[in-house]
């Protein structure tokens, strides 16, 4: 269970997440949309450790993780696909999952184990590659991946952690069209698991409509609206704020 609450972060004057208090449960996949710039992207960074709430909290399990930073709320059990940055960008593919699904297995982020005689850790690390269709470029390095490859690594990387909250910001921005149904397809497996607790950023409604069990709109940082799709969707809140027109918010 990931609770927000009364999460707010102020640039300067501007509150980019205003007050935001939800829950998710585990087994449910919720998207969470909005128009640009309505602080979605911030608000999975203020939950994943990237940047520091000015106020509220963020729990997992009731445990209160709003002093830690990103290292320690991974640890803990948030996954959000990695950035580049935090892969080793001249390792191939195939170690940088390997290094990650060791991390899982409790030998930790060590280099050195990388050719340790764990063959179990190497062939759950081919698993995931062949899941995100990353097979036949497992011994490139990392860096040299096209971009639509990188955010496939990315993903299997989250996988290999296991966490029990999995967020996605839109994950399929920038894929080809052949990798697009290869990421969805994995994202309707982590669903079908029932056990994760799912959260999606996600523009394309026709994803959203088919994935979400529940929608969580944000407007100029404040959640305005919360419940099943097709509830969601049909609000005039929704439809005003996809159509560019100003939402009625709290002051
Ligand atoms: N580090 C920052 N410093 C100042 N302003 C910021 C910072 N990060 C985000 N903002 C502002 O906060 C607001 C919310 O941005 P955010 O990227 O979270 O929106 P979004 O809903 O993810 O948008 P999009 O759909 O375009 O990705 C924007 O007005 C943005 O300019």
């Amino acid at each position: 269970m990931l609770q927000t609450e009364g999460l707010t972060v102020r640039f300067g004057g501007h509150v980019a997440v205003d007050r935001v208090s939800c829950t998710f449960a585990p087994g449910t996949l919720t998207a969470i949309v909005g128009p640009n710039g309505a602080g979605k992207t911030t608000y999975f960074n203020l939950i994943s450790g990237q940047i520091r709430a000015t106020s509220g909290r963020v729990r997992l399990n009731g445990q209160d993780l709003t002093p830690w930073g990103a290292a320690q709320r991974t640890r803990a059990g948030l996954g959000r696909a990695f950035q580049l940055t935090n892969l080793f960008p001249r390792l191939t593919v195939l170690e940088n999952v390997r290094l990650a699904v060791q991390a899982r297995a409790g030998e930790g982020l060590n280099l050195w184990h990388l050719w340790s005689d764990r063959r179990d850790l190497l062939v759950r690390a081919r698993e995931i590659l062949a899941a995100v269709a990353l097979a036949d470029k497992q011994h490139v390095a990392a860096a040299a991946l096209p971009h639509g490859d990188q955010r496939k690594l990315e993903v299997a990387i989250l996988m290999a952690l296991e966490p029990q909250v999995f967020m996605f910001d839109e994950p399929t921005a920038g894929m080809s069209v052949d990798d697009v149904p290869v990421i969805l397809n994995l994202i309707r497996a982590l669903k079908a698991d029932k056990t994760k607790t799912i959260l999606l950023v996600e523009h394309k409604m026709d994803v959203v409509r088919e994935l979400a069990d529940r929608i969580v709109v944000l407007h100029n940082g404040q959640l305005v609206a919360d419940g099943e799709p097709d509830t969601v969707i049909a609000s005039p809140v929704v439809q005003r704020a996809y159509l560019g027109q100003d939402v009625e918010v709290e002051p």
